[in-house]
């Protein structure tokens, strides 16, 4: 098993800050920079407004809710006492009204009256109220200050949200459509090398993984930066002393989130190659049902995921206890600052050193303190998940392993290198007259030679057949001159031009490809038979005569006519809802629509019902009427009628001739035949 392929990559994560990738990510959020400057705008105005809101707090109860009691001696009947008294301002009728109502608790002076502070429970609570009328106002525009800053701050919340996530969403986009489009134009090779399940993980998963750092980690960190950087500059100004008594818990948070951030990290890896393992479990029953069903492997295959299965239950309960210690822990850290925080401020606030309303708003900011350092160890681990989603993203958008750019044509001449740069391209074929094999040789691993020294030429109108046993390279041969590959040395050469010098697009619209097992695509036949084909971009072009001829020459008209919705029908995923021989038919159907001027054949080997097997027979002759044909043949009569016949083995053509010739040569090809025959 390749340990660089499947599941197993999962076993690398990457740094949770990576600046070379951070610059690259940069360029898909270039075009929103507008948006993410709102959007860190919003955040910041947001963080200050939070900021503000237990200051308002402080301030209500320090300014107008805890009486501004003044220190005195006052002469008693028991003697001298210092005396804590509130000095009120007598100047208002309403007061002195008051104080006359209560002239045993009151002491005037000019235009004070002073009350013992002891004695302010004495009064009715009307009477107090309008003695503290200032203050009470004073305290409701705190509450209306306070109302609007949340008001404000949830309306600048939500709005942050739709820019950041419009934002995240727009980039995300953009970078899977980036994705889609290179791994589109990459070589068959890459995908030799590739498992479907891996793209498609990276084109959802790792796009997603990465959206999580568009959406709330740029945003949040700068929230929680500016939150944490406020509070501590802000529980300072308001007592350092007690500021520093509540900062000694930071190197246990910041050490706890670390070991935390690293378990997390363990268990998430392993979480991510269980899913990965029950994936390709889930992805491998389906595909192979029949087989499962075929051969009663159900309960097998029922223990061997259910195993799978366990083995991810496992690992998730290893992440909730993970998270439960450390959350816990935080917890404990969070209420023992508080009880701290409580015990020294309590008793700064009775030495009077602090106010109470310092003490409030200092509860209010350690709470605020905690959230984003509590959120440090969770969001290391996302941001270490996305960017190693980024790393496995950037991974294949380098890959060159593109086909091969235009070589620029330069005049055929012998003492000249043949790719040679020049500023001539070579105009597209309009019409293939001649294709070449020139001393061409092909490996598709190093040192493992799959054709060696291949020469051939097939004229316009030719049917040329290539025979061998399997491994001999016949697929391989028609690889070379569809280029799904460029062949290890030698030339593949159209109308005597190496086809490396030709646009690919433009090569392969001159021809085209009937293979074993032909894909289709869900969508109706219609669209699988018409779509993007030459005369017409679009299915719903096609003129009706047209239509009509080419399903009759393909012999598909009389199973589709059969359909309730003919040419509309819809056809599952790959045409898995047809048979075999009607999958063929459609595409030679396919084949008819872009009227190529060459056909590429790769001959069925599977049994076919003899009626099917005849039209599809009679079909690729309509198809093959007056165009150059290569077939990879497996049966005699397709032999018996070409123009040329190529035997090949283990790479190297041993024989070539026309049946007759062949046969009676006695060689190889004599002897295909006569194993065939029995
Ligand atoms: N993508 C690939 N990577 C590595 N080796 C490959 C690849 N495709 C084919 N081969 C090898 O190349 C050799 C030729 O394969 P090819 O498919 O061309 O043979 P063939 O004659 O078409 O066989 P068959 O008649 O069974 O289809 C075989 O040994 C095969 O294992």
């Amino acid at each position: 098993m390749r340990h660089d392929f499947g599941y197993f990559e999962e076993e690398k994560l990457g740094k949770a800050y990576d600046i070379r990738l951070l610059k690259r990510i940069y360029p898909f959020l270039r075009p929103y920079a507008l948006f993410l400057i709102c959007s860190v705008a919003l955040i910041i105005i947001i963080g200050l407004i939070d900021l503000s809101v237990p200051y308002i707090s402080k301030v209500a109860i320090d300014r107008y809710i805890v009486p501004k009691l003044e220190t005195g001696n006052w002469k008693l009947e028991t003697g001298n006492a210092t005396i804590r008294y509130l000095s009120i301002n007598s100047t208002d009728s309403e007061t002195k009204a008051i104080i006359r109502k209560y002239s045993n608790l009151f002491r005037t002076e000019e235009n004070y009256a002073l009350i013992a502070s002891d004695d302010l429970s004495k009064l009715e609570k009307e009477d107090l109220a309008v003695l503290r009328r200032q203050d009470i106002s004073g305290v409701t525009l705190a509450a209306a200050i306070f109302i609007v800053a949340i008001s404000v701050s949830f309306v600048l919340n939500f709005f942050q949200v739709i820019i950041v996530e419009y934002t995240g969403q727009k980039a995300m986009y953009d970078l899977r459509m980036r994705l889609f489009s290179h791994i589109q134009s990459l070589a068959i090779s890459f995908f030799t090398r590739n498992s479907v399940g891996r793209l498609v993980t990276r084109v959802t998963n790792d796009v997603q993984n990465m959206q999580e750092v568009f959406s709330s980690m740029i945003v949040l960190i700068f929230k929680d930066i500016l939150l944490i950087v406020g509070v501590m500059i802000i529980l300072i100004s308001i007592s350092w002393k007690l500021a520093i008594v509540s900062f000694a818990v930071i190197p246990f948070i910041l050490f706890a989130s670390l070991y935390f951030a690293g378990q997390a990290r363990e268990v998430f890896r392993v979480l991510k190659v269980k899913v990965a393992e029950i994936n390709t479990r889930f992805s491998e029953t389906i595909g192979g049902i029949k087989i499962i069903q075929l051969f009663r492997q159900e309960e097998k295959n029922y223990r061997d995921f259910e195993e799978l299965n366990h083995g991810h239950y496992l690992a998730g309960l290893d992440q909730v206890k993970i998270f439960a210690r450390f959350l816990r822990f935080m917890g404990f850290l969070d209420v023992f600052v508080i009880a701290v925080v409580v015990f020294y401020g309590g008793t700064s606030v009775l030495r009077e050193t602090i106010s109470l309303g310092d003490l409030v708003a200092f509860l209010a900011y350690i709470k605020m303190f905690f959230g984003p350092i509590k959120d440090i160890g969770q969001k290391y681990n996302v941001m270490q998940n996305a960017m190693a989603s980024a790393e496995r993203i950037f991974l294949i958008l380098d890959s060159e392993e593109k086909l091969p750019e235009l070589v620029p044509c330069v005049p055929h001449s012998h003492d000249q290198p043949h790719h040679e740069k020049a500023s001539v391209f070579n105009p597209l074929p309009s019409k293939i007259s001649k294709i070449e094999m020139d001393a061409v040789s092909f490996a598709y691993l190093p040192d493992e030679t799959v054709l060696n020294e291949i020469s051939f030429k097939i004229h316009a109108g030719e049917t040329i057949a290539v025979v061998g046993p399997t491994g001999s390279g016949k697929t391989t041969l028609i690889n070379l001159i569809i280029r799904f590959y460029d062949p290890t040395s030698g030339q593949v050469l159209i109308n005597g031009r190496d086809i490396r010098e030709s646009e690919i697009s433009a090569l392969r619209a001159n021809m085209a490809l009937v293979t074993q097992d032909p894909f289709l695509f869900s969508g109706s036949i219609r669209d699988n038979i018409f779509q993007g084909n030459s005369f017409h971009s679009r299915a719903g072009d096609w003129k009706q005569e047209e239509t009509e001829r080419i399903l009759t020459a393909s012999n598909c008209k009389s199973f589709i006519d059969k359909l309730p919705k003919g040419l509309d029908t819809e056809l599952s995923e790959g045409g898995a809802s047809i048979s075999s021989g009607e999958r063929q038919l459609i595409s030679i159907a396919r084949a008819f629509a872009r009227n190529p001027d060459v056909i590429i054949l790769d001959e069925a080997t599977s049994y076919i019902d003899s009626e099917t097997e005849a039209k599809i027979q009679e079909a690729l002759l309509n198809l093959m009427q007056n165009r150059t044909s290569l077939i990879v043949a497996h049966r005699l009569s397709t032999t018996r009628n070409a123009d040329k016949i190529i035997v090949l083995n283990k790479g190297e053509i041993i024989e070539s001739g026309t049946h007759e010739e062949l046969m009676k040569n006695k060689g190889f090809y004599f002897k295909l035949n006569l194993l065939q025959q029995q």
